[in-house]
Order: C-alpha cells, then structure tokens, then sequence
C-alpha cells in the first residue's frame, strides 16, 4: 500500500489552480522528487500535504487516513525548508532536541537523541556549537537532523540544498540517498534542479502549471521525455517536428530514422546530441555551419546551424571535434530519437 496518497488535489488561487486534479502515491521506503519550473506547484504540493494549505477538492491519504481533519503537527510528516528555519539562539543540540522535546522525552533520551542524530548527519559532537558558527552545508545537516529527530513517517524536503554550492550539493546528494536508504525514510523531495533530482530519487515527478507531465524511474523519463516540455525542461533542446512514415522521419534536418515500433504521423521528435554524427561536407542531407564548439570535459558539444530551422547540437569526441564556420553534414543514430508525445 502506499504510504502517500493524493486523490484528485486541487488548490485554486483565485481563478488559478496552483495544483490541478494531482493523483500521486509514495510507497513506504521510497523517495520521490518532485521537479518542475518556477510557479509549477511544487511547494504547494507539499504544503497541502503537511496541512499548511487546504486542498479546495480532492484527498490527501497518509496510510489510507484521510489527514484533512488532522493539524500540522499531528500529520507525522517533517518538513525541511530550503532555508533551514533554524533557531539562531539555541545552539545545534538545542535545535535537534525540539521534536523529542515537544513530544515529552526526557533529557536523557533527548541527549541520546540528538547524539544517535548528529552522529548519522556526519556532525559527531556538534551539540554545543552556536548555528551561527556553522558553514551552509553543516547547517543543513542540523536541519536535516531536526527533521528527522521526530521519526516522521514521511520527510518532505523543499529545495534541500538550494542554497548551497554546487561541488557541495553534488556531494550531499550522494549522502542524502546514501542516508535514507539506511534508514529506510520514506521521502517527498521538491527541487527545481534536474541534476539534483535525479541523482536523490527513486522516481521523478515532473509537474507542469499544476499538472503532473510526466512520472517514472530517472532512467525512464530521461530516456523518453513525454513531450517537448519535459525534453526541453531536462535540457534536450534538439526538438524538431517532424512527419514520420515507414521509420523514417522527414524534417528540416534531412531525414532521421527514428526506433522501431514509433508512431507515425505530424510529431516532435527529440534527438540527443550524442546521435548527432558529423560527417565531412558532401553526405547526405542538409549542409550544416558550424556555429560553436564548447569544451564540455569528455566530449564537445557542437552548435550546428541547417539553411533553415532549429539549430542542432551534436556531442562530439574530442578528437573529432570541427573547426567553428566549418560546413558539415550529418548523420543520425537512430536509438538516441525518441518520439515525443
Ligand atoms: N498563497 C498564495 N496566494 C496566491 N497565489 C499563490 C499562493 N501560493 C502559491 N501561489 C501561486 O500558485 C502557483 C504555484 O506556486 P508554487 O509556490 O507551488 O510553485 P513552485 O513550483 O513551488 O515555484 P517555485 O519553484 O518558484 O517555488 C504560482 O502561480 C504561485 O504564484
């Protein structure tokens, strides 16, 4: 059963709905992270579920209990906010003990609490020292120990490490999976950054005005964006459209084939850079100019521009990267198209 259920949510404000007819399910154990751009509903989606915000219609399910009825605090659920929240005036210990200390434990049990937390957190120790002493990324590793400190059935995260940079972001993401797969944390994660979502989750929500555009697995929906919005919200900007017959399709960038089994008809087709080929003038198709080649660590990434339409971005070897103003033609592989929704 899943530990999260949401059943038709919608949050109108005014004539806007922040969160349209949303059906969502957590399973216990599993972490899901929601992504999308500026005003998609992201925050609104886990304020409803904390009881921050009532849903106009629609239901939220904590292990099938309707929670309308129930208060914030009593939901079970932790939040942790992009900026911490933490109490400037308590020190670390003073800020993880909170939720032991509002649900009655003793100090005994408080300071073994917060010792057993900061100790999971990477911050053995760190009971006495002041927030105000403490780097961005150890202060997010208290606020993540707060958070846990209550044993929440479900752990909400709102753009986790939005603040911090991003060597360090890469690095806690790691240790945030890492962490909750040991403990078994159930969690609702929102971030607007790909990279991020994808590396903590289990499966990925992409919303869009309201709406859920796509779920699945990082590896599916990376592999097959629904529509051109998810494409080109992931950074796949070579869409173009295009009409497909017998696996073959024709558009402004010559002809592609694309996998078998695809639909035909009017449709936008996504090609990953890495299917993008260059060849010397003289194959088949359009004649491309070289518009720019940027070094990108293992690879170059190459900005084509056809005699009409979108320009192409093609992912090169470095070895055969072209000189820029250059005229090329292409070629294309097949198992990097994906016809879009
Ligand atoms: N209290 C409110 N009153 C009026 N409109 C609101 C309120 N809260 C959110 N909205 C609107 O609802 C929509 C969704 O907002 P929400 O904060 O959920 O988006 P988001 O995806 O979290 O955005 P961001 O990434 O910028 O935080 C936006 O159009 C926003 O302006």
């Amino acid at each position: 059963m899943a530990l999260l259920k949401l059943d038709g949510v919608t949050v109108r404000f005014g004539a806007r709905a922040a969160l349209d007819s949303v059906d969502l399910a957590v399973a216990e154990h599993e972490i899901v992270c929601v992504l999308g751009p500026s005003g998609s509903g992201k925050s609104t989606l886990l304020r409803v579920v904390a009881g921050l915000q009532p849903a106009d219609t629609g239901r939220v399910l904590l292990a099938g209990t309707d929670l309308s009825g129930t208060p914030v605090h009593r939901r079970g659920v932790g939040l942790m906010f992009q900026d911490h929240q933490l109490f400037p005036q308590r020190d670390v210990g003073g800020n993880v003990s909170f939720g032991p200390r509002m649900r009655g434990a003793d100090r005994a049990e408080q300071r073994r609490r917060v010792a057993e937390l900061l100790e999971l957190v990477g911050l053995p120790g760190a009971q006495g020292r002041a927030i105000a002493s403490l780097s961005g990324g150890e202060q997010q590793r208290v606020a993540l120990a707060r958070a846990l400190a209550p044993e929440p059935r479900l752990l909400m995260l709102d753009e986790p490490l939005g603040q911090l940079d991003r060597g360090l972001r890469e690095r806690l993401v790691i240790e945030l999976r890492e962490l909750f797969g040991r403990l078994g944390t159930t969690v609702l994660a929102v971030t607007h950054d790909q990279g991020e979502a994808f590396a903590l989750a289990d499966r990925v929500v992409v919303m869009r005005d309201g709406r859920i555009a796509q779920a699945g697995t990082p590896l599916e929906v990376w592999r097959r964006p629904a529509d051109e919005f998810v494409a080109r919200f992931l950074g796949f900007d070579n869409v173009v459209a295009a009409r497909i017959a017998d696996g073959v399709a024709d558009t402004v960038w010559g002809r592609i084939p694309v996998p078998a089994g695809s639909p035909e008809g009017a449709r936008d087709l996504l090609v990953r850079p890495a299917g993008v080929r260059i060849t010397a003038a003289g194959g088949d198709g359009p004649v491309y100019a070289v518009e720019s080649c940027t070094f990108r660590g293992n690879h170059v990434a190459v900005r084509l521009r056809p005699p009409g339409g979108p320009l192409l971005e093609a992912e090169v070897p470095l070895r055969d990267a072209p000189e820029a103003g250059a005229e090329v033609t292409v070629a294309f592989a097949a198992d990097e198209v994906v016809v879009l929704g």
